[in-house]
Parts: C-alpha cells; structure tokens; sequence
C-alpha cells in the first residue's frame, strides 16, 4: 500500500462499537491526509455511516481514538469538540436543505448558528458560496424548486460557506442513477480541490470512487481491510477486495440491464 506523508489532518484508530451483541465497528483505523479526498467503501451495513456518527458525536464509540489536526477528538471534551464542529461540515445524504427557506436562506443559516459575524457579511459571503457553486441566478428559489443535481450542490453551498476544514460525505449518491452519480462525484472532486478542504466520503459506489477519490478504503467485519490509492485498490489480490470489486461489477451489469428494460438474470436478483 502506498505510504503517504502528508500531514493527516484527521486519525482514526482502533474504533469499537457495538450495539448489544452486533460488533459493527472492531478496531477500525483510518489515516485521511489534508487536503486528499479519501473515501470508505464497503457494503451495504458495513458500519459507514456509524463511523461518520462518531465522528460527529451523534454515536459514541465504545474504545478507540480520533484525532483530529494532531488533538485527540474524545467524547465529551467540548472544547475540542466545539472547535471540531467550527472546522467540520456534513454532507448528509438526504441533503438536509429546508423547504421552507430559500436557497440564500439556506446557505446563510450555519453562519448565523455557529458564528459571530456580521449580518452583511454573512449575506455577502452566502452570495459568494452560492456564485462559486452556480447557483447565484436560484438564489430566491425554494428547494424543491431545483434540480436534484442543484440541491446537491446547494447542500454543499451551505456546507462550505463556513470555510471548513473537513467536509464529511455521507453516501452522496444514494438513490441516484450512474450518470448523476458520476456527476455528484466530479462535483465533489472539482470543489474540493477548488477549496481546497480535506474530504471524506463514505458510499458504495466503487467506479466514481476509484475515479474520484486520491486514497480508498475498504471496510469489512469492522476493520478497514484495506488502506491505498486507487490504482492498489484495482491492483490489490486481497480476497475481500476482489470479492468487493466483483460484487460492484455484478451491481453495475444489473443496473445497466434494468436501465435497458431487460428481464433480470436470477443471478442478480
Ligand atoms: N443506533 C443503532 N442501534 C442499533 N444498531 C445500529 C444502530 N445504528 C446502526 N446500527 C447497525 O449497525 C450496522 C451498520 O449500519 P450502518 O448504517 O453504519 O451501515 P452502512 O455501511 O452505512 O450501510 P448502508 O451502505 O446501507 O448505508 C447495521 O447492522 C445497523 O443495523
């Protein structure tokens, strides 16, 4: 696996959580260096989006560490906490954009929740966000009276506009067709490089990761199984890696058949 030396800006070591007797998360590890987009794969119940909720102290693991910038990131210490939360925004699948604000609206709540700036400010640095993510002609427009693909990046609008750090992503394709996955993906890739925020996504969707991402994981039975760039990935013998790969590919050919309107073969259903 492809060691890189870049200063992490977030460390995940050793996380366990469990509920009851279900051990989703044992002993995960997992090393995001600033300024990368890094993204988690694995399979539907892995424990991704339990891992992103330790991370925002939604779920709080049972042992383990997280660092972030270098400073241990423990339940409980609000300090480190709050300054996490100053520097972190989530990208929740489902958007989480209120129908009844509109799209500055939007984009000028967090300021206005997390920070002391001024009125004007916060109005002209919403204008900017919604200017660097196209959406400046929209800005009077209600949600649901946007496309699917400028909701997306009307969440992300919102999500910058606090100039974070760290952008976590949870599944930003779920429920999306390949093309607008691909284009969620080639979104994320081109502004996080624009802003030059750390990213770290968690999904299912292999092709647009390995397209996308500058380093993958992959979580298996609770543990990342595998740590590297893309290329180790598609290069990797690892069993639980080629099991993965091949399991995306039988999803990608069924999907490709139900888009055709073909009969699915009993192999994929
Ligand atoms: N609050 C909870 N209480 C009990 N079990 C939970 C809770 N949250 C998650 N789980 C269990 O943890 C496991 C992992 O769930 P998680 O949502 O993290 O999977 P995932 O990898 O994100 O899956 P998907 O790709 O389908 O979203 C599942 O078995 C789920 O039932």
């Amino acid at each position: 696996m492809g060691a890189d030396t870049t200063p992490l800006l977030l460390k995940i070591e050793g996380l366990q959580k469990g509920f009851g007797g279900n051990v989703v998360l044992d002993g995960a590890s997992l090393d995001v260096p600033r300024g990368s987009l890094v993204t988690v794969l694995g399979r539907s119940g892995a424990g991704k989006s339990v891992l992103l909720k330790c991370l925002a102290d939604v779920v709080q693991p049972d042992s383990g560490s997280i660092f972030f910038d270098g400073k241990p990131l423990a339940t409980g210490d609000a300090a480190a906490r709050a300054d996490f939360r100053r520097r972190c925004s989530f990208l929740f699948q489902s958007n989480a954009l209120f129908d009844s604000l509109t799209a500055l609206e939007n984009v000028e709540l967090p300021l206005e929740q997390t920070t002391s700036v001024p009125d004007k400010e916060i109005r002209e640095r919403s204008l900017e966000a919604l200017r660097q993510l196209e959406l400046e002609a929209y800005k009077d427009h209600y949600p649901s009276q946007l496309s699917g693909g400028m909701q997306k990046r009307l969440a992300l609008a919102r999500a910058i506009v606090t100039r974070p750090e760290l952008v976590l992503f949870d599944e930003p394709t779920a429920g999306l067709d390949p093309l607008r996955r691909n284009a969620v993906f080639a979104m994320i890739a081109k502004y996080q490089r624009q802003f030059g925020f750390t990213a770290l996504v968690v999904t299912h969707d292999l092709t647009e990761a390995l397209l996308a991402s500058d380093r993958v994981a992959l979580l298996d039975k609770g543990r990342m199984c595998f740590e590297g760039t893309p290329d180790e990935f598609s290069a990797s013998t690892s069993t639980v890696v080629g099991d993965f790969r091949d399991s995306a590919a039988a999803l990608g050919r069924t999907l490709a058949s139900i888009r055709r309107g073909e009969a699915l073969q009993p192999e994929d259903s």
